[in-house]
């Protein structure tokens, strides 16, 4: 059972999610594609920067799915220092397709000369058809205040960093986009298992992916659900494209939640921690160094 499509505050849908960053490992960015799309994923997350638009397009022609049932995001990366419109027009020439989903501002500090003139651009493009939705990525709070003072259509998402090591620093942004009815979508959700393992959360997970026979990949999904972020993962293996899609179907209650926001937190720390002594080291590594050729060329410090 997928995932169900939420709802964006123009009126239209955004349903189960895939990413296309990073392809990869032997396969084709085509063949990675069609084979989401083949397991039931019907969302497309992609980017100027991430140079696979065209074969994304293609994925999408030879699945044979019609166009109303697939869900293509892309972004302005900022690429070659194209504008908006011309990136817009590039990324929809690449992709083979009339319109775009929705279309993202990829980072606040790509939003220039400002962030009320770029916004009016992107407003142009749904206006004029191009894009049905519009939003922004990586987009602080304060960058979202800046946006809304004079905005005439609200970012219908903002795609953010969220793992339960970020959750704290970034639950205040979450409150935020709730309250202006913007959907949050969470990547690199699986940073637990791919590149931080062997952290606090790993217990909670591992002990509640057991308790419901689940995957812990599978139970950090659901844990950004039920923050309620639409997920953007990828995978180049059909099992986990599968599994990603059955963990729509996982209940966490609220006490697993806490225990792994809980854990997150203390990873945080942990990190700071681990941050500080690395500081340290390479402090004390550097003056011993230092110390060692003031000795060598004969230079008395003290
Ligand atoms: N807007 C932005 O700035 C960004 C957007 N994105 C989007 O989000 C998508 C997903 O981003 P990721 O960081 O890759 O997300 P992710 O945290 O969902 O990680 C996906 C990776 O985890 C691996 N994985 C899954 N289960 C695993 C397990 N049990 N053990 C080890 N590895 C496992 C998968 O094979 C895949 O390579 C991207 O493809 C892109 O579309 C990603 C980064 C930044
Ligand atoms: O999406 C992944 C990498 C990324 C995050 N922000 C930017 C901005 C411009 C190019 C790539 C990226």
């Amino acid at each position: 059972m997928p995932w169900d499509p939420v709802r964006l505050n123009d009126g239209h849908s955004i349903p189960d999610r895939f990413g296309t960053w990073k392809l990869g490992n032997g396969q084709s960015s085509v063949d990675q594609v069609d084979q989401a799309l083949s397991v039931g994923f019907s969302h497309i997350d992609t980017a100027q920067f991430y140079a696979n638009e065209e074969q994304a397009g293609i994925a999408i022609r030879e699945s044979g799915l019609a166009r109303s049932d697939i869900f293509v995001t892309t972004k302005y990366s900022g690429v070659g220092g194209l504008d908006i419109e011309t990136s817009v027009q590039n990324s929809l020439k690449k992709l083979g397709l009339s319109y775009i989903d929705l279309y993202l501002i990829h980072q606040p500090y790509l939003a220039l000369p400002d962030i009320p003139t770029t916004w009016k651009k992107m407003e142009a493009l749904k206006d004029q058809g191009l894009v049905k939705s519009i939003g922004v990525s990586n987009f602080e709070v304060y960058h979202l205040e800046i946006l809304l003072a004079s905005a005439k259509i609200k970012p219908a998402a903002n795609q953010i960093l969220l793992h339960p090591y970020v959750n704290a620093r970034q639950a205040p942004l979450l409150e935020y986009c709730a309250a202006h009815n913007i959907v949050v979508e969470a990547y690199s959700v699986l940073i637990p298992v791919t590149s931080q393992p062997g952290g606090p959360v790993d217990a909670p997970v591992n002990s509640i992916a057991d308790r419901l026979g689940a995957s812990a990949d599978q139970v950090l999904l659901a844990w950004a659900k039920a923050k309620g972020a639409v997920v953007v993962t990828m995978s180049t293996k059909k099992y986990r494209l599968e599994g990603y899609l059955a963990a729509g179907d996982l209940l966490l209650t609220p006490d697993d939640i806490a225990r792994i926001d809980e854990a997150g937190a203390k990873g945080l720390k942990q990190n700071h921690a681990f941050a500080f002594m690395r500081r340290l080291a390479l402090v004390a590594l550097a003056g011993g160094a230092a110390l060692g050729v003031c000795g060598y060329l004969g230079i008395d410090l003290f």
